[in-house]
């Protein structure tokens, strides 16, 4: 039923007057000689959508649709069947209305179609066949031109669901986590880089027991800094529990800061700290692994000069004394590299998804441009589009249909 209205009226005002054009995408103003035609009944489900006409063609337009019936009487609604110009093919019952000019909404010859069928079936077909010409013979290559942007657009959107995350630690704070063996100083430094005595720091080893979690600015970037129980077999069952909660807290820190006490390193508890978890995140981190690791050695004012007896293999460490802040600038500028790696640099780069609103919009927009590929029917092409549309107008607020729709099908505007 839309090809032959919007066909129709396209046809009719093809003549003499100007090309008709949907209303709402940069139409001329009623009484400019062109017939301008939309959706009246507005977007949203609905069973009846009013299709509205305005301009000299509108009479032809209802002609056409309802022979052999002549124009119904003015301004009274009439049950008509409609049919498809040229195949005869009926389209629906429909009640249709005649506003001769000037006594209408517009000054102009108006008309009225209203039909059955929601807008994903009344105006998908309109745009398609709009956009596709009157006789469906598209340009070459058109439909594939609508496909590779769609394709264009699927590289895009997963390309930003994998920063997804990244996005999400700008905003609710990275996943600092600090652990090492018993006594390392890890609760010192949490004190230390959070500002404020989190901790408690005393020289017993096994103090800390939960895991202390404290939101803080590092180095520019929102942080979710956990302070954990020392790693070891642990004595009794409390300190078993914190440990094994600090072992759980590690799998989810998106960066490690490992604490070693510099003067210690020899000591089992630091031998077996470096062997398991020091050299499996690095070694999970050259895999592509996203957690990131960096090992400081705490308590550098107990080393004599040139006492320092780091084995050549040792990785890649800083040296810090939480005591006298010997070390803390190194730390705060690897921190911000660290940090910029795993949150993303805000100022640089597309924007980065940091609310699970973001991400299910662009996860269902993803969905909908995979149904658009699958389906047959220019029509279902053209709702699966819709959808899409949607999704992106919650993320844009922009204008939505005739906006990003028209992207995708104005190329398959044919010869106008
Ligand atoms: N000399 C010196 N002592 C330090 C330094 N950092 C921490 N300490 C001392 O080392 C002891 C342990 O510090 P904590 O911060 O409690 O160590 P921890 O790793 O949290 O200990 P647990 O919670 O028991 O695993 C305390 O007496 C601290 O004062 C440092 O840089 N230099
Ligand atoms: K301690
Ligand atoms: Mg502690």
């Amino acid at each position: 039923m839309w090809r032959g209205l919007w066909s129709l009226v396209a046809r009719a005002a093809r003549g003499p007057c100007r090309p008709c054009t949907r209303q709402g995408s940069g139409a001329p103003a009623p009484g400019s000689g062109a017939t301008i035609f939309a959706l009246s009944s507005g977007q949203g489900r609905c069973g009846i959508a009013v299709i509205r006409t305005s301009g000299p063609a509108s009479g032809h337009a209802l002609r056409s649709l309802t022979a052999p019936r002549d124009l119904p009487p003015a301004r009274r609604a009439c049950l008509r069947l409609l049919t498809d110009p040229r195949s005869e093919e009926p389209l629906d019952r429909a009640l249709v209305l005649w506003f001769p000019g000037p006594q209408s909404f517009t000054g102009e010859d108006c008309a009225e179609f209203h039909v059955h069928g929601g807008p994903a079936v009344a105006l998908a077909h309109v745009e398609a066949y709009i956009d596709f010409g009157e006789d469906d013979n598209l340009e070459e290559g058109v439909l594939e031109r609508a496909d590779s942007q769609v394709q264009e657009l699927e590289v895009a959107l997963n390309a930003h669901l994998r920063d997804a995350r990244r996005g999400q630690r700008l905003r609710s704070g990275a996943h600092v986590v600090v652990t090492g063996p018993p006594n390392a100083g890890k609760s010192s430094l949490v004190n230390l880089l959070s500002r404020k005595p989190v901790s408690i720091v005393s020289p017993e080893p096994g103090t800390t027991r939960d895991v202390l979690e404290t939101p803080v600015d590092l180095a520019g970037f929102p942080v979710l800094l956990s302070d954990t129980a020392g790693l070891r077999e642990g004595e009794g069952p409390v300190e078993q529990e914190g440990v094994r909660r600090a072992r759980e807290r590690l799998e989810q820190a998106d960066l490690i800061l490992a604490v070693l006490d510099a003067s210690d390193l020899a000591s089992p508890s630091s031998c077996n700290f470096l062997d398991t978890v020091v050299t499996s995140a690095i070694a999970q981190s050259h895999n592509g692994n996203s957690q990131r690791l960096l090992l400081v050695l705490n308590k550098s004012d107990l080393l004599l000069a040139g006492d320092l007896d780091l084995s050549p293999e040792l990785p890649p460490h800083l040296l810090l004394s939480c005591l006298t802040g010997e070390g803390l600038d190194g730390l705060l500028e690897a921190l911000r590299k660290e940090l910029t790696a795993v949150c993303g640099d805000p100022s640089a780069g597309p924007p980065l998804l940091t609310r699970a609103r973001h991400q299910h919009h662009l996860q269902g927009c993803l969905e909908a441009l995979g149904h658009y590929k699958q389906a047959k029917d220019v029509a279902l092409a053209a709702e699966a589009l819709r959808i899409a549309r949607g999704h992106l107008a919650c993320l844009t607020s922009g204008g939505g249909t005739e906006e990003i729709l028209d992207i995708i099908f104005r190329d398959f505007c044919v010869g106008k």
